[in-house]
């Protein structure tokens, strides 16, 4: 419940929202508040009714795939009748003719340079800033201080061993990605740059890089000199400083390696942010608009010292000729809005809430207006568009919905058709299984078809919540839909034009403290034909930029072009366990698992706001946790109650045990508030409700009960 509200054409809006909408987001741009205002009113009475359309929908779908399954009962899975049922009930729309995406102007780091895509929740200016800078990152850094060269250094100070071991290593990776003629830059005693390009001295010679295009230029930045290389289109620097203690310790004098990480980095409003009432989303919104107009700041303490942090400014760099280069110094960023189903009081429409999906479109649109204003200086996207991310949409219904309410947009807020940008996030069955309808719904914008396997994988178990239990963790990364997801979210794309003109991109890595892990097994994606996957940090983007020099993403896709599409029946099979039930003791470790996970993320989203936490597992593993890997767990109990594998009374054992050690894996924290030993708190009540009423969620969705329980701890204190 918000307090007072003001009238604005027709509109109740929550008073804070209208100052903030007035006194920040509008001035400066062409629209005053009386045409945000009108434009927003018809928006609204244009596709607010749709939007709860569609959800019904959603609904009406469900029931039917509910009960299809309650009919058939044990029957052996028959893949042609269940396709025969979907396409009845209108689940499975007819494929498009050919054709191919047609959007415009889209700025390089997403048409034609693999990279890393960072995400960030943009709730917390600290780390948005950083995500922005991240497209810079340092290899020694990201190698020294991470579990790449054995366990992470516990002590402060350079450890001479292990620094030499990451100079060792950085030396490899150059050699591979820009060999010299002859001999090793591990052995390099001089860099030079003259008008002849870079030249290394070995032994006492002096030696041209086997590739004398990839030298670029050089960038001065203080006592640093930097040489700057290319390689698939992506830079990177060789730091040159002898005064620098690392740059002391090696003949050339070569203190760090740069490289270009983040090439993107998504903003995220939706499954990493908890925003609940009017005050979040203008936290929400104002660091969307700080980022916009350049001019976000934040000031922390960190190891003792206080800081601010800003946008980073673009590199200058001197070509051989004398001529000037500009690099941009940060990530492109996009915009993740949230999906169709949460309403807001912060707008009401006769005496009702409005959907958030409908103020996200509008808000960060005008927030990205002083981005697309700028006259001077760095501008985000530099040939003048919006990228918005949109998650979760079922199928291309809601995909044309949305192109539509973009197009309504544009125009309320006097922008040329087309300019936003839409991201489509593959990450809901309806839309894996109808991916060129939806693609096609939204050709004119389309930038991106990401695969979300996270929340791929909730509505996986919640589509087919009726079919029977669904294997384990470990089985279901192995299963059969998964794969026919994936591959044919590639080959889907290449086949609508995407190459070239957009990403194909792959899921998050889970695990921000497994970089070792990451670097062995993340190349899949680049292989896979993607031309960017998520990753959870900045260290975790420079690490992974490394796959992107080893792999040529643009020769992968015209490789795999040609391969053959899993077909639909392989995607639509649900990984059910049939008659093989897992021990008992496997069943309660999974249990556990689940609980401690979900536990461990809703104590700090309910009580603490944040939406996005690093959570222990069973096995102390750190894991990235957020709404969609809550989904996950939530769904796995749901479904493993709803067919008996474990009891109601199991699963309360299970939240209470983890609740006690969640309680004491947060001991540190002094804003924490324990659950045990009453369980009485809205955390606790969160997670009892995600778990056993996540059959009946809409979609197995986690925010109602997350909204609901934080609007309750925060009206508590
Ligand atoms: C399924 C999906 O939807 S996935 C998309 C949603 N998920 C995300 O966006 C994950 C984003 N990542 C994060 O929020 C964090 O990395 C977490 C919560 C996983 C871990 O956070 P922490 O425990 O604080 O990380 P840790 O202590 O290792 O590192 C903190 C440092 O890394 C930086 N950092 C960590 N993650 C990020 C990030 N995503 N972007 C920018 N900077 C980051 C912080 O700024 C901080 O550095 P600073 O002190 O210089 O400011
Ligand atoms: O949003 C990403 C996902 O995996 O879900
Ligand atoms: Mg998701």
């Amino acid at each position: 419940m918000q307090g007072t509200y003001h009238q604005r054409h027709g509109l109740e809006v929550a008073s804070d929202f209208v100052k903030f909408i007035e006194e920040q987001v509008l001035p400066g741009t062409n629209v005053d508040a009386d045409r945000f205002w009108s434009g927003y009113a018809g928006l609204l009475d244009e596709f607010a009714d749709e939007n709860q359309i569609l959800l019904n929908r959603r609904d009406e779908l469900q029931a039917a795939i509910d009960n299809w399954h309650k009919e058939r009962g044990n029957q052996p899975w028959d893949s042609a009748a269940y396709r025969g049922f979907l396409t009845d009930i209108g689940y499975l729309a007819p494929q498009p003719a050919p054709f191919s995406v047609d959007n415009g102007a889209v700025d390089p780091e997403i048409a034609n340079i693999a990279g890393p895509q960072l995400v960030v929740p943009v709730s917390n200016a600290r780390f948005a800033l950083n995500a922005a800078n991240a497209r810079w990152g340092s290899l020694y850094d990201a190698f020294y201080g991470t579990d790449v060269m054995g366990p992470p250094p516990a002590a402060k100070g350079i450890d001479p061993a292990r620094r030499d071991a990451v100079v060792a290593k950085a030396a490899e990776f150059l050699d591979k990605t820009f060999p010299l003629i002859s001999g090793s830059h591990a052995a390099v005693t001089n860099y030079r740059a003259d008008q002849d390009g870079l030249h290394a001295t070995v032994d006492g010679a002096e030696i041209a890089l086997a590739n004398a295009s990839a030298f670029l230029g050089t960038r001065q930045d203080g006592k640093d000199t930097a040489f700057v290389l290319r390689h698939h289109g992506l830079h990177v620097e060789l730091v040159i400083n002898s005064d620098h203690p690392i740059g002391a310790a090696s003949p050339s004098g070569l203190r760090d390696i740069i490289v270009e990480a983040a090439l993107t980095a998504i903003q995220d409003c939706e499954d990493s942010v908890a925003a609940v009432d009017s005050e979040d989303k203008i936290g929400v919104y104002a660091n969307w608009l700080g980022l916009m107009k350049g001019d976000l700041a934040e000031t922390f303490e960190k190891a003792g010292k206080t800081m601010t942090r800003r946008l980073a400014g673009d590199r200058e760099i001197e070509a051989p000729d004398g001529s000037k280069l500009t690099l941009p110094g940060r990530a492109l960023m996009l915009v993740r809005n949230v999906g169709l189903l949460m309403t807001t009081d912060i707008v009401r429409l006769n005496g009702k809430e409005t959907p958030e999906g409908l103020l996200d479109a509008i808000v960060t649109v005008a927030c990205a207006l002083h981005d697309l204003g700028k006259t001077e200086g760095p501008r985000n996207s530099r040939l003048g568009s919006v990228y918005v991310v949109k998650p979760k949409l079922h199928g291309p219904d809601e995909a044309g919905f949305t192109d539509r309410v973009f197009t309504r947009v544009e125009a309320v807020l006097g922008l040329p058709a087309n300019t936003v940008k839409l991201g489509l996030m593959d990450e809901e069955r309806r839309t894996s299984a109808n991916l060129a309808a939806c693609i096609h719904a939204i050709r004119n914008r389309v930038v991106f078809i990401n695969t979300g396997f996270l929340d791929r994988t909730g509505d996986e178990i919640h589509t087919s919540m009726q079919a029977g239990p669904f294997v384990g963790r470990d089985d279901m990364k192995a299963a059969g839909w998964l794969n026919a997801y994936e591959d044919r979210n590639v080959l889907t794309g290449l086949a609508c034009g995407m190459r070239g003109r957009g990403q194909i991109g792959k899921g998050m890595w889970a695990k921000p403290d497994a970089m070792a892990e990451m670097l062995d097994s993340k190349i899949g994606h680049p292989q896979a034909g993607a031309n960017t996957a998520w990753v959870p940090s900045p260290t975790a983007a420079t690490l992974h930029a490394l796959h992107y020099h080893q792999i040529d993403v643009t020769a992968r896709q015209e490789e795999l072009a040609g391969n053959s599409m899993p077909e639909l029946d392989q995607l639509l099979t649900p990984a059910l366990m049939g008659n093989h039930r897992p021990a008992r003791d496997e069943i309660l470790r999974e249990v556990e698992n689940s609980c401690q996970g979900i536990l461990g993320y809703v104590v700090r989203w309910v009580d603490q706001g944040i939406g996005c936490s690093k959570v222990p597992d069973i096995d102390d593993v750190a894991l990235m946790e957020d709404r969609a890997t809550c989904r996950i767990s939530a769904q796995y109990m749901a479904n493993w109650l709803e067919h008996g594998l474990v009891s109601q009374d199991e699963v309360e054992d299970a939240l209470r045990r983890m609740a006690a050690k969640v309680d004491r894996q947060n001991k540190g924290d002094p804003a924490y508030i324990p659950m045990a030993p009453d369980f009485d708190g809205p955390a606790f009540a969160a997670a009892r409700d995600l778990i056993f009423e996540g059959a009946r969620q809409p979609s197995g969705y986690t925010e109602p009960a997350l909204h609901a329980r934080r609007k309750e701890a925060k009206a508590l204190r």
